[in-house]
């Protein structure tokens, strides 16, 4: 025997004398009571509560769980409205007898934690589909035991034809070997797993996808299954890569920055043979602010572009520009010795004065003045550079338009 409390509505009033010995038959043990808030909804409504879900202070609330409605003329919106509140509805039946037979009947059947089990299952359902990203759960055998309308639009399949399915029904083989082995692997570790790949959705579209998995354990502490959501950082990794390629460019030319130079030259004298070290040029404009004052500073970004194409045009594989300041470059030329990296310095310092930069109709021939070093694997970078800037502060200080080598 169940002890209850049915709380009813005032419309159920009438009602009452002829459901009250109905509805207390046989299993059912029940305290009537009167509730004023019922009396607000439209219908009549009874709630049943357990003794034991009820705190000191606490009050049934109109669309708790267990609240079973009345209704004369129940219409398909009013359905769904108390059933999205958690009500239940009992059919429209003018035959109190029936009606009450019909609570009874469900009463009865109803097992309490089935019905809220059940309802919290709704409840999550309702929380997950809201949700933009695609969530699935899968149980200890890897097969699909829920998922969210994200995750059946992604997949490109009605949610039936996932849930009760394997990975195997879901992907093509080939995927489906490498997720069933991702999640046997956490099951086997169990905690979370966070990892990125790149996925086709339903409409073909790749995207990179981050995995948020982790184990869910049954009450009995056994592993129960596994829960994912599949978060799309394909923006994200598009944004990052943008920035992290902003950051080692040089805006107005287009080539790299002192920030990518490290970058290169680290990797350089990484690699060199013994017998092919990296050398480096530094390039300085003559009389830049020449050309500054004859053409305004548009003039001059236009020149620096200029120089920087025509340096590109001639420039060997295994050669790269960065813009260093102003106008100044660093020409990094790798496994490439001394004598080579003089030659292809004399190279440029002649050919750039032959290719006019023309602006507004004037001609204005460019010369440079050049350091050139060998990067030595055993000495320090920060000592080569500056022995080069002493280089090329000698060919300024001989005239400009020169070459001049580091002093090893
Ligand atoms: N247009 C333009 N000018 C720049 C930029 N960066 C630096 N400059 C100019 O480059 C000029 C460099 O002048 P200086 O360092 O005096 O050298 P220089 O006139 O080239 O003379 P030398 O190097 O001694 O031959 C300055 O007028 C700077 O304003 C830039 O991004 N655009």
């Amino acid at each position: 025997m169940t002890v209850s409390t049915i709380y009813y509505s005032a419309s159920l009033s009438p009602w009452k004398a002829s459901l009250k010995p109905l509805l207390t038959s046989g299993n059912w043990s029940a305290d009537w009571q009167a509730f004023s808030a019922l009396s607000e909804v439209p219908v009549g409504a009874l709630t049943l509560m357990l003794d034991s879900d009820l705190t000191h202070d606490e009050q049934p609330l109109v669309g708790a769980r267990r609240v079973l409605m009345l209704v004369e003329h129940w219409s398909l919106e009013a359905s769904l409205k108390w059933s999205a509140l958690g009500a239940e509805a009992c059919e429209s039946q003018k035959d109190h007898e029936r009606i009450a037979g019909c609570l009874v009947f469900m009463l009865s059947q109803r097992d309490m934690s089935r019905v809220s089990a059940q309802e919290s299952d709704h409840m999550l359902q309702t929380v997950i589909d809201a949700v933009p990203i695609p969530i699935f759960f899968k149980d200890e055998l890897h097969v699909y035991r829920g998922c969210n309308q994200a995750f059946s639009q992604h997949i490109g399949l009605p949610v039936e034809k996932i849930v009760n399915h394997s990975v195997y029904d879901v992907a093509p083989k080939h995927l489906a070997d490498i997720y069933y082995e991702a999640d046997q692997n956490l099951l086997a570790s169990g905690g979370k797993q966070v990892y990125e790949a790149k996925v086709k959705s339903s409409s073909g579209e790749e995207s990179e996808i981050e995995f948020n998995k982790a184990v869910f354990y049954k009450k009995n502490g056994d592993k129960g299954g596994q829960v994912g959501a599949m978060l799309n950082i394909t923006e994200r990794n598009q944004l990052m890569r943008q920035l992290e390629r902003a950051s080692l460019t040089d805006p107005l030319t287009g080539i790299g920055n002192r920030r990518e130079f490290d970058i290169a030259v680290k990797r350089a004298r990484e690699l060199s043979l013994p017998e092919a070290s990296p050398s480096l040029l530094i390039i300085d404009i003559d009389h830049f602010k020449q050309i500054n004052d004859e053409f305004g500073h548009d003039g001059g970004d236009q020149a620096l572009q200029f120089i920087v194409k025509t340096l590109q045009s001639v420039l060997p594989n295994q050669g790269s520009l960065y813009r260093i300041g102003g106008e100044e470059f660093y020409l990094l030329l790798e496994q490439t010795s001394l004598e080579a990296a003089h030659e292809f310095a004399e190279h440029i310092r002649a050919y750039l004065p032959t290719q006019p930069f023309i602006f507004r109709g004037v001609r204005l021939n460019i010369t440079m003045s050049i350091g050139v070093v060998e990067l030595n694997a055993k000495k320090s970078l920060d000592g080569m550079l500056k022995q080069v800037d002493q280089a090329l502060y000698q060919a300024k200080h001989l005239g400009r338009n020169r070459v001049c080598l580091a002093k090893a």
